[in-house]
């Protein structure tokens, strides 16, 4: 099957379908004024897919509002976005301002095939971020909403996240718990490569 594409030729990381009728009935009290990806509250707030456009759409650059970025080049950011898709399992959306054609939202849903759980699938909430021009409008829930709910659609059995004690309000606000007994994140660190390596 060959990559999905936008109206405008755009190469999309997954098939912007599945962004349509979420079940955005079961996070209602979530919102307020309610708000979904499909009606994000302005006419010029698009949620879609990552875009291999999405270079000059500075999504790299939003990026660097939540962590160090590195210097990415655009055959950098393309030669990753090829790999991602390739790989599966990578929902990267993003919000649009369709009036400066400049990305003010991202965040990542990674799932994982696991054995256990019946062979199930498992998600991951990654590189969650809102220019910060834009912060307190619900964009944040927005974006973080339509990836859970987008992994819900897609049948994971739970969805997880790391974040910084100071953002455990937001998540919570939006349905995430901190389960007892199980809300440790541990990490060890290594050093950065340059470059990623291709597995094989
Ligand atoms: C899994 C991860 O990726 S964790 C990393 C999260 N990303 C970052 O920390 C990057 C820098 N921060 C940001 O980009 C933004 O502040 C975000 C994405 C965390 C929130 O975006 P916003 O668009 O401002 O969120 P939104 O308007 O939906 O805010 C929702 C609520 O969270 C609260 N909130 C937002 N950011 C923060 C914060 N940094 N600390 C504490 N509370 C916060 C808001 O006050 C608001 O509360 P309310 O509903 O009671 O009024």
């Amino acid at each position: 099957m060959g990559a999905p594409r936008g109206p405008n030729g755009d190469t999309f990381l997954f098939n912007p379908e599945l962004l349509k009728n979420l079940d955005w009935n079961s996070v209602r009290s979530s919102l307020n004024p309610p708000i979904s990806n499909e009606e994000p509250g302005e006419p010029w707030l698009l949620v879609r897919p990552l875009s291999i456009m999405d270079y000059s759409k500075g999504y790299v650059q939003i990026l660097s509002q939540l962590t160090t970025v590195g210097n990415i080049s655009k055959a950098d950011f393309e030669r990753q976005f090829w790999r991602m898709q390739n790989a599966g399992g990578y929902y990267v959306t993003v919000i649009e301002d369709t009036r400066s054609n400049k990305i003010i939202g991202a965040a990542s849903l990674i799932t994982e095939f696991k054995i256990i759980h019946s062979c199930g699938l498992r998600a991951r909430l990654e590189d969650v971020v809102v220019n910060n021009t834009y912060r307190g409008k619900q964009l944040g829930k927005l974006i973080v909403l339509t990836v859970s709910l987008l992994s819900k659609k897609l049948g994971c059995y739970k969805m997880s996240l790391d974040c910084k004690d100071s953002l455990i309000p937001f998540y919570k606000s939006i349905g995430y718990k901190l389960e007892p007994g199980n809300a440790n994140s541990m990490v060890v660190r290594y050093e950065e490569t340059t470059k990623p390596q291709d597995p094989s």
